[in-house]
């Protein structure tokens, strides 16, 4: 399945310059897309749902809700991390869609990030291909030219910030058991050098160098405090915020708006295409060295014990 976003990824590179943006997300919104592919997308709006992904789109108001409902705790596994992706394509490509809100359909979960079994007691082409999947993930989301905004209903630990922090805009549910940040230090684990990048980007070197080294998760309130999130509302307001926030976004003229976010997102993007086989390279070297993995299995066994 990433084999088929990859060659996807690639005969959209090749399309000729209507579009507006960079390589990494679909945005070619106004010109190249054939009747064909035309009509399959029309068949595909308003609503498709897979195993782990629910999507939404509202055609007038060129708003998707994207779901995460992976129960208990939407671990970000191979499967969903290759659904979302193929997803959030389907709405790139979609000239209906303009903005989407990333929100979670599991109660008090926004998601629990990467799936620590993914990364435990798995051989090395297993590990090669789980990574390329988050790294697509983040590509896509990241480079995407559409608005998107997350609606954070739950908790967001680690893969699940970096989720949050790849959208233009965090709004998070003002409730104090709820945590959001890049927490690997606590599991043993270094976060790669674009988890690093993006959440620099948003809060600034300094208080990402303490956040990061000290893997801390901060409550709704302190997470604004840094400028983690941009809104802490009422849990009953989160998704009426994100929409409104949104529609306010979409009043800016798509194309003047897409340029300057391409702006802003290029370098990092590119880093992490240039580096990109690198990048897989060093997590498996990385996530097979025995310490990693008897970090990893202590950590799945502390979650387990707290869970009883
Ligand atoms: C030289 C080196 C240089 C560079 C490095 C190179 C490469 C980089 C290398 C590695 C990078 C890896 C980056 C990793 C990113 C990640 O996202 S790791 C995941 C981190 N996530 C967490 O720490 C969250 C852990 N979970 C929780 O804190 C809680 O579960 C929760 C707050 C999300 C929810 O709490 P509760 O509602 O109380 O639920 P439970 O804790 O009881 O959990 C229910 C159930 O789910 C299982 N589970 C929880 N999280 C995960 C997970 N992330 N993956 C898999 N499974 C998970 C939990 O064990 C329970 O299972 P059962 O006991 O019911 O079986």
């Amino acid at each position: 399945m990433i084999a088929t976003l990859l060659i996807q990824h690639e005969k959209l590179e090749q399309l000729p310059s209507g579009g507006t943006l960079s390589p990494y997300g679909v945005h070619q919104k106004h010109g190249q897309i054939t009747s064909q592919a035309l009509q399959l997308l029309s068949s595909q709006r308003r609503q498709f749902s897979n195993t782990y992904i629910s999507v939404k789109l509202d055609e007038t108001s060129g708003v998707a809700v994207m779901k995460l409902k992976r129960p208990p705790v939407n671990s970000l596994n191979m499967e969903l991390l290759t659904e979302f992706a193929i997803n959030l394509e389907k709405l790139e490509i979609d000239r209906g869609c303009r903005g989407v809100i990333l929100t979670s359909a599991v109660p008090r979960i926004f998601s629990a990030g990467l799936d620590i079994t993914e990364m435990c007691g798995k051989n090395a082409d297993h590990y090669g291909e789980f990574w390329r999947a988050v790294q697509e993930m983040w590509l896509k989301l990241y480079g995407s030219s559409m608005v998107t905004i997350a609606a954070i209903n739950g908790s967001s630990p680690a893969g699940g910030c970096l989720m949050a922090l790849s959208c233009d805009y965090r709004i998070i549910a003002n409730n104090k058991k709820y945590t959001i940040g890049l927490n690997e230090t606590q599991l043993g684990i270094v976060a790669p050098f674009w988890f690093k990048d993006i959440i620099t980007e948003v809060i600034g070197h300094r208080a990402a160098e303490r956040s990061l080294q000290l893997g801390m998760l901060y409550s709704p309130t302190d997470a604004l405090k840094i400028g983690l999130v941009d809104e802490v509302v009422a849990e009953d307001k989160v998704q009426s915020t994100a929409s409104a926030v949104m529609a306010q976004w979409l009043t800016l003229p798509d194309h003047a708006r897409q340029i300057t976010k391409s702006m802003m997102r290029k370098p990092s993007l590119d880093r992490l295409v240039t580096h990109r086989e690198a990048d897989i390279t060093n997590f498996v070297s990385y996530i097979t060295r025995d310490s990693i993995q008897k970090s990893l299995q202590m950590y799945m066994e502390m979650l387990k014990k707290k869970g009883r």
